[in-house]
Order: structure tokens, then sequence, then C-alpha cells
């Protein structure tokens, strides 16, 4: 249910696996020129472009890609930006067959963007602002000058019409917002072992198992819902949680009103709430304030033995003691699954700015506490305290509606609940909380409000 993502420095190891096994780099670039090739005639009418080609294995590539898509017919021009400097490379130039002009000065308006991969470094501010003149570029394995590892982007760079990501899919095709400017992203694999336990992967559409004649409401999930002040926020936990399978849901506070969905079991907060056996996982923190009573529900919640997703008023809540953060977090037990779902701001009370590297932050986060972390944003990213990290879909920007982190919430309560009912280890689970989100706002489209993912998460929960 996931693809890998691989570290410039894990692909240089792939690709030194290859050469171990005997393949050599220029039948590498051969191939790997090819596919890219093949996937840009896929997407594009022949034109007339231009590739522009770097001095490193990058610009190996855009000679390889040049002659392919001359020989399919394209009116095809190659401007280099330097000789090339690696072996492999200069085999290649001396390859094309047509002439290398200079970088020119005005474009045409297709460009392939073959001058730097997953060497580079930060772009000259003149060959930034050539860039960005380009009306459509189509970058070979990433877009020049942005982070490969981060995702972190220079200054000003509209997004690629098509990025060809050679072998592997690497952190700069899936965190924003180095994602963003990749545009949509075309896989060639170039044979390159990708390991199934890659440390970094994104998030694929989870395989969710359906009820069959043995299930009941408790083995389907029992999810407890802990509300505070602001009801609505609870009610949305609350509901996404029964949206997205859960076979039982209990909504805990003070004065919790009736009416629909009626299937949502409504009791009043007393501390024994949370001793039955048969919990899954609470949610806390929609809704919750900052008061001593909400305190006190969060001590209890901390302090069972079910995974716990802590979100919003929790956060806060756990934020003005941050210093024993991750002791209270750990208690005495490390196999206790906690999720914390900061946005970035919520993020930045308990541990400090994200900063330029979103997903060292979130695994650094997720070290501290002993507990998964899930930084929400455009690409959301998730972190377990071994390492291990996953990153969401680019999402819906209409998510960007008060209410739509709670439904997330009560989504997690609901995985992590089925968590081995599905075969999921905890880091999964989440992970399909995160697909199913996304989805369920697709299929909700423009102008959508939280309520509405609740009966959009039904839909994604079928299309699972
Ligand atoms: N291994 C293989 O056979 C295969 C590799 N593959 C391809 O190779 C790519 C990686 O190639 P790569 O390692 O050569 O790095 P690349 O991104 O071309 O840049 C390095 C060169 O650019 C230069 N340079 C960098 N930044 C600069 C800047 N801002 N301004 C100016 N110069 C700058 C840098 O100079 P230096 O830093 O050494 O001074 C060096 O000369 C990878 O993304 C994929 O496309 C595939 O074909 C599969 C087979
Ligand atoms: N611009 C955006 N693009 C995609 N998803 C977004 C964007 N802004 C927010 N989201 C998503 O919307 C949700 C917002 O959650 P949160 O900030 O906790 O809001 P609330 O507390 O109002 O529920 C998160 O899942 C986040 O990933
Ligand atoms: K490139």
């Amino acid at each position: 249910m996931t693809s890998p993502v691989l570290t410039a420095a894990e692909t240089r190891a792939a690709e030194q696996a290859l050469f171990d096994a005997g393949i050599t780099p220029v039948d590498l670039m051969e191939r790997a020129g090819a596919g890219a090739a093949e996937a840009i005639v896929a997407r594009f009418p022949a034109q007339e472009v231009l590739v522009a080609c770097g001095p490193g294995n990058n610009g190996g590539d855009g000679y390889v890609v040049a002659r392919h898509l001359a020989e399919r017919g394209w009116p095809v021009r190659v401007a280099a930006l330097a000789e090339p400097a690696t072996d492999q490379a200069r085999a290649m130039r001396a390859q094309w067959a047509g002439p290398v002009e200079a970088m020119p000065a005005v474009v045409p308006p297709l460009v392939v963007d073959a001058l730097f991969g997953i060497g580079a470094r930060a772009l000259d501010p003149a060959l930034a602002r050539w860039l960005d003149t380009v009306p459509a570029v189509i970058a070979i394995d990433q877009p020049s000058g942005i982070d490969t590892d981060t995702g972190a982007a220079r200054g000003r760079a509209a997004a690629a019409a098509l990025t060809v990501a050679l072998g592997a899919l690497k952190p700069v095709h899936a965190i924003m917002p180095g994602a963003g400017l990749c545009g949509p992203v075309a896989h060639v694999p170039i044979g390159l072992p990708l390991s199934e336990r890659a440390m970094l992967a994104r998030i694929a559409p989870p395989a969710l198992r359906a009820p069959d004649a043995t299930s009941n409401k408790y083995t389907r999930g029992k999810v407890v819902v802990v509300a505070g002040a602001m009801q609505g926020a609870a009610f949305l936990a609350a509901e996404a949680a029964q949206r997205s399978g859960a076979g039982y849901v209990e909504l805990v506070g003070d004065d919790v009103p009736f009416g629909a969905p009626f299937a949502l079991v409504r009791r009043a907060w007393d501390a024994s709430v949370l001793e039955d056996k048969r919990i899954g996982a609470v949610v806390i923190g929609p809704g919750l304030d900052a008061s001593d009573t909400s305190r006190v529900r969060l001590e209890a919640a901390l302090a069972i033995a079910c995974p716990v997703v802590l979100d919003a008023g929790a956060l806060t809540q756990l934020a003005s003691d941050k210093d024993a953060l991750a002791s209270r977090l750990r208690g005495d037990d490390r196999e206790k699954v906690r999720l914390l779902t900061p946005h970035a701001g919520e993020f930045e009370r308990l541990f400090g700015p994200v900063g330029g590297d979103p997903l060292a932050a979130v695994r650094a986060a997720a070290a501290k506490t002993g507990a998964l972390v899930l930084l929400k944003g455009a690409t959301s990213i998730l972190a377990a305290p071994d390492g291990r990290a996953l990153v969401g879909p680019i999402a819906s920007p209409w998510l960007s509606t008060a209410g739509t982190g709670d439904v997330l919430a009560g989504v997690c309560g609901t995985m992590l609940a089925q968590a081995a009912w599905h075969g999921f280890d905890p880091l999964e689970a989440v992970g399909a909380a995160i697909w199913l989100h996304a989805r369920a706002a697709e299929l909700a489209g423009p102008a959508l409000i939280a309520d509405d993912l609740l009966w959009s998460l039904k839909r994604a929960v079928a299309k699972a």
C-alpha cells in the first residue's frame, strides 16, 4: 500500500547495486533516457523542444532523451550549460548527432530540464531566472535546483508540466513545496532494487478488509471520542470514525445533545467510560478547551493502554508542559500507541518551527516523544519513533477549511482501532487514514465543508 521513496544517497546506493551486478553506467543511462522519452511522447504531441543539458549525469540523460525524441520525428534542439563531466554523459553526448548550442536567451515553449538532478547545488540566480522564463518544463528526474531530500524549493518557479522520476521516487517528488513544483510525476522504473522496507514511502490506496460473516460491531472497532467545550468538532470526529467503518462509536462529554446521527452513542463523562476493554482507540482533542476538566480527561486518556489520537486542544494542553512531553507520552509502557496530529502551528508550539526539512523535523519529534507524529499540511508527513515515515498524496487545497482536521482525527481513530483486522501496523493504519481523508476530499470536490467529508468518506472506503 506504499511506494518507496529514496533519498539521493539511497538512490546512488541502489544504482551501485546494479553496477555491481554488471550493468554499465552507459546501459543504465540509456535505459533512463529512453524511458524518459517514452514517458514524454506518451503525454505530449510532437513539437519543437529544447533539451537543456547540464554537466553531470542528469545532462547525460538529456542527450539520450534528445536522441530518442529526434528518432520519433520531434524537432529537437540541444543546448549545453557546460561540457559533460562524466564518462557516461560524454558517451551520450557523442551519440547525439545534431548540433549543441550555448544556452539560448530565447527559448521555445517546451524545454526539457536535464540540467541537474540529484547532484544539484543551489542554482546560480541567472540560471534560475532563465528557467523561470520557460513556459512549460519537462523535468528529467526532478526540476533542477529543488533539494532532492527535503523538497525545499528555490524562490520562484512554476510547476513543471511533467517530471519524469528515474528509478525511484525521491522526497522532492512527494514533499511540498517540491512535490507541487514537479507537476504530474511519471515514475520510470530502470531496475533499481526498491526495498519494501524503505524508511520513507508514499501512501498508496490501502487494501481495506471488508466485514464478513464473523464480524460484529465490536470486532469492527469501538472508538471513543472525548468531547470538550466545542462539541461540533467532537461530533465531526465521531461521525468520521463511524463513516470510515468503525462498528461502535461513543461520544462522551457533558450534556452532549441528542440528534442525528442516531447511531452515535452519547454518554456523560465519568472516569469509568475509558475502562471498557472493548475500546479499540480513543480520540481526544477536537473541541477540547484549556480547562482543568479537559486536563483531567486528557490524563485519563493518556493512562489507558489502547491507541490514543491526540489532536487540537489535547496538543495545546501538552504544549503547556512540553518539557515533560516525552515522558508523559511514553508513560511506563513504550508499547502504547500514541498519535499526535499537529498542523504546522501546533507542531511549532510543541517542538519548535518545522523549518526547511519537515521530514527531519517530524522524525525528530517522533523519536523524542515515542509517539507517531503526523504533521498535517498539503502533503501530510507521518513518522514513527523508529524513523520510518510515510508521506500522503498532495491533498485538495479545499481541505483548508475549519473542521477537516477533526474529521481526520476520527478516521485515524477508526483505522487504529481496526489495525489488527486489516493487518496493518499502527504506522500503516494512520497512513490508510491519511489516504481515505485525501480521497474523501477529492470526492467532495470544490467548496467542500468538513461535514461533506463525512459522506464522501463512505465512498472513499468503498474505493480502497
Ligand atoms: N549514475 C548513473 O549512471 C545514472 C544517473 N542518472 C541521472 O544522474 C543524475 C545524477 O547525476 P549526477 O550525480 O552526475 O548529478 P547531477 O544532478 O547531474 O549534477 C552534478 C553535476 O552538476 C554540477 N552542478 C550541480 N549543481 C550545480 C549548480 N547549481 N550550478 C552549476 N553546476 C552544478 C556538478 O558540479 P560540481 O558540484 O561537481 O561542481 C556536477 O557536474 C540523476 O538525477 C539522474 O538524472 C540516471 O541516468 C540513471 C543512471
Ligand atoms: N492547502 C491545503 N492543501 C491540502 N490539504 C490541506 C491544506 N490545508 C489544510 N489541509 C488539510 O486539512 C486538514 C486541516 O486540519 P486542521 O488544521 O487541524 O484544521 P481543523 O483544526 O480546523 O480541523 C489537515 O488534514 C490538512 O492536511
Ligand atoms: K533536471
